[in-house]
């Protein structure tokens, strides 16, 4: 049932190459069939995963791309499988229902003959409308077992088809096959309508935008034209028709299209922009930073889609399972057509028929369905509110999580810190404290470095140059300024350098307990000062942490920042807190909680790479930076600590969704397999069963595209 045939059929094309090693193409089917999903399999995925590979445009590639390129398509998948020459038509005129309209034609001209005229000429019409359903289901089943699967639901629909017309069963095997192809057809309009729900986004792409020239006129262009560099004009009202960076005005921007979050916020001159933005209140004159094809929504896109395309680990089980599901169905209906008449005393033709009703029963495709489309629906539903998953495998993960570590700065706190207390030593000053601090932070991009460079310019000071800055990650700076050698740092370096802090050692403790972030500054190793900063926790962090609880995930706070500053924060939002952690020391601390259970960490997505690939998932938090969508398994695009919780809410929804499908799937089958041996129900209801089974998973999946989060 997945894309064996086609990676296959690629793998052998790709062995045939000279010099192309053993171990490079079993890595290249290794990694096919791990990103293949069912139907898929096009010439641009296994370009595309083939370069992954590192074999861009080599005699490999180019094969795989041909091999794949040749007949990926007619590879059968009987269930969700895309024609591409249906692509842009309406469902009703796509081949699957071409067939449906053909057969229902042909069945129902059948019944109506039948009322008037003898059985013996009306069967005949049942018999070619089950030939006219079998050759397509029969080529498609002839491809697959050439590819190496022979047991597939086309092998047993054929199966069941032509015994039934061999057992005299026609007007029935009829049925069943029109119930297949109506089965197949519902799926696909389903599956259309999940996919729909991710290029919505697409659609809220403004169709012109107004790009300024020098002279300062104005050109409408569509946004697919315009180019990184070129200038644009949004006027109140209009959707942003790019990704870029304000150069002229201040507006209140609605971002939902990317974050889902619908409150305006205010950007002004060198604040970044997204498409699809709407541009609340002033005109904004916009430089271009991003093609359209590769703007944040585009990519939010392309993500969803490869994310649907990816496999979890539930699926890849239940993708197991069928490949030895079918062959086993069809030993038991065999067991059943050649036991029963000895064991059980049933006729020759009672026994076929029961038989073939046990095959029909027998087609996984209900269950090999509930996986994806729950998971596809999933993915459309989050990417629309902002928390963007990169896969099944994600968001399987995060809602299994016992435990999410947070990052401080950045993500529970705004990552903006504020100068809040100078305190120069002795015999010092201010001025000469912050000018100093500024001068040695000039180099850095630390929150904290930004925060000193910013109080510095309040008060007009102009940072002394300085020379040999270096950074000792999570502990300090230092450069040499005026001559001396300045350091600022934690107080715990400053304690390790041999500074004594007996004098200040109060305040510090105070300033800490406050919340606030203290470095000391030290001049040739004797104490210069304290600057304390405080950086204000997130609006909704404690609502946040608040409500992962109420799911019954425990929160820790991560930090390099002191214990008592780290303390003070963490127990105003209501968390455990692990501080004074040097880098390594936190993917330390990933480890030691991975021990207990799966781990989500949260960041930023900057500076903690290594801290959220260490973890079993990667949560990046931000407005839409590359970093953030790039880095993690997961983000939210919002920058919310409650989006978090609403993606352990959704990842619940879409499992539960998921346990709900394969209980109807099963339950269904199990239901009409008793009835059919008990000889209550026969062919058409259990293809009915089967049928129904796969719409109903189908219709059940997309419940969850409305799905909103509910946090108590
Ligand atoms: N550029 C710098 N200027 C001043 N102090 C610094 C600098 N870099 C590191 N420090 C000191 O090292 C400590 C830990 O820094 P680190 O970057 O590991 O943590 P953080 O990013 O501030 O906090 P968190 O780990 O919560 O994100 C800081 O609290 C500060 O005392
Ligand atoms: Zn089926």
């Amino acid at each position: 049932m997945d894309c064996a045939g086609c990676v296959a059929k690629v793998t052998r094309a790709v062995e045939r190459l000279p010099g192309v090693s053993e171990v490079e193409v079993n890595l290249m089917a290794e990694r096919l069939s791990a990103a293949l999903a069912p139907g898929t399999a096009s010439a641009e995925t296994v370009t595309r995963e083939v370069t992954a590979l590192g074999y861009a445009a080599t005699p490999l590639s180019e094969t795989a791309a041909a091999a794949a390129a040749d007949d990926g398509h007619s590879h059968g998948h009987a269930h969700g499988q895309d024609d591409p020459a249906d692509q842009g038509r309406p469902w009703w005129r796509t081949g699957k229902a071409k067939l449906v309209w053909l057969l229902g034609g042909l069945v129902g001209a059948a019944y109506l003959l039948s009322l008037l005229l003898p059985e013996r000429l009306t069967y005949p019409l049942f018999l070619a409308s089950t030939a006219v359903a079998l050759v397509p289901f029969g080529r498609r089943a002839l491809a697959l077992a050439r590819a190496g699967s022979p047991f597939s639901i086309e092998t047993l629909m054929c199966t069941a088809g032509i015994g039934a017309a061999v057992i005299g069963a026609a007007e029935e095997a009829a049925i069943v096959v029109l119930l297949f192809a109506l089965g197949e057809l519902l799926e696909n309009v389903a599956a259309g309508r999940a996919r729909a729900g991710i290029r919505a986004l697409a659609g809220l792409m403004p169709r012109t935008a107004l790009r300024l020239h020098a002279d300062g006129t104005t050109e409408p262009v569509t946004p697919e034209r315009l180019a990184v560099g070129d200038l644009v004009l949004a006027r109140p009202g209009d959707r942003v028709p790019c990704d870029g960076v304000i150069e002229e005005g201040r507006s209140a921007l609605d971002e939902s299209p990317v974050t889902g979050e619908s409150v305006p916020v205010a950007r002004g001159p060198g604040d970044a922009v997204v498409a699809g933005s709407i541009n609340a209140d002033g005109a904004l004159r916009i430089r271009v930073t991003r093609a359209a094809a590769d703007n944040t929504i585009a990519r939010i896109i392309r993500m969803v889609e490869d994310a649907t395309a990816s496999r979890a680990p539930t699926q890849r089980f239940i993708e197991r399972f069928s490949a030895w599901w079918t062959p086993g169905a069809m030993a038991v209906s065999l067991l059943v057509i050649l036991l029963s008449p000895p064991l059980l005393g049933w006729d020759w033709w009672t026994s076929l028929y029961r038989g073939l009703a046990v095959l029909l029963i027998a087609c996984p495709c209900a269950l090999v369905i509930s996986v994806p489309a729950a998971m596809a629906s999933g993915l459309s539903a989050g990417a629309r509110r902002g928390l963007l998953v990169k896969g099944g495998a994600a968001l399987e993960a995060i809602g299994a999580t016992q435990t999410i570590a947070f990052d401080k700065t950045g993500t529970l706190t705004e990552g903006r810190p504020r100068v809040t207390d100078l305190l120069p030593a002795a015999g010092r000053s201010a001025e000469e404290l912050l000018g100093l601090a500024a001068g040695v932070e000039q180099g850095s991009a630390h929150p904290l470095a930004k925060a000193i460079l910013a109080a510095a310019g309040e008060r007009g000071l102009t940072p002394p140059p300085a020379r040999e800055q270096t950074a000792i990650p999570g502990r300090a700076v230092t450069a040499l300024v005026a001559g001396r050698r300045i350091s600022i740092g934690s107080p715990r370096h400053a304690g390790e350098a041999g500074t004594a802090l007996g004098p200040v050692a109060e305040a510090l403790a105070g300033l800490e307990g406050a919340g606030k972030t203290v470095v000391v500054v030290l001049a040739d190793d004797a104490l210069l000062g304290l600057i304390a900063m405080r950086d204000e926790p997130r609006g909704d962090a404690a609502t946040g942490i608040t409500a992962l609880a109420g799911l019954g995930v425990r929160s820790v706070m991560l930090t390099g920042d002191n214990a008592r500053t780290g303390g003070a924060i963490a127990a105003g939002l209501g968390l455990a807190v692990k501080a004074e952690l040097l880098p390594d020391d936190k993917l330390r601390e990933i480890a030691a909680l991975r021990q207990a259970g799966p781990v989500a960490m949260v960041g930023d997505g900057i500076n903690d790479a290594p801290a959220l690939a260490a973890a079993s998932v990667g949560i990046a938090m931000g407005g839409g930076t590359d970093v953030a969508l790039e880095t993690a398994d997961a983000a939210v695009l919002k920058d919310r600590v409650t989006g978090v919780a609403e993606l352990v809410a959704l990842s619940r929804a879409t499992m539960a969704n998921i346990r709900q499908n394969v209980a109807v799937a099963v339950g269904l089958k199990g239901l009409f397999l008793v009835t059919t041996l008990a000889g209550i129900t026969g062919l058409w209801p259990a293809i009915l069963a089967d049928t129904g089974a796969t719409v109903l998973v189908t219709l059940n999946a997309l419940r969850l595209l409305r799905w909103k989060p509910e946090l108590g």
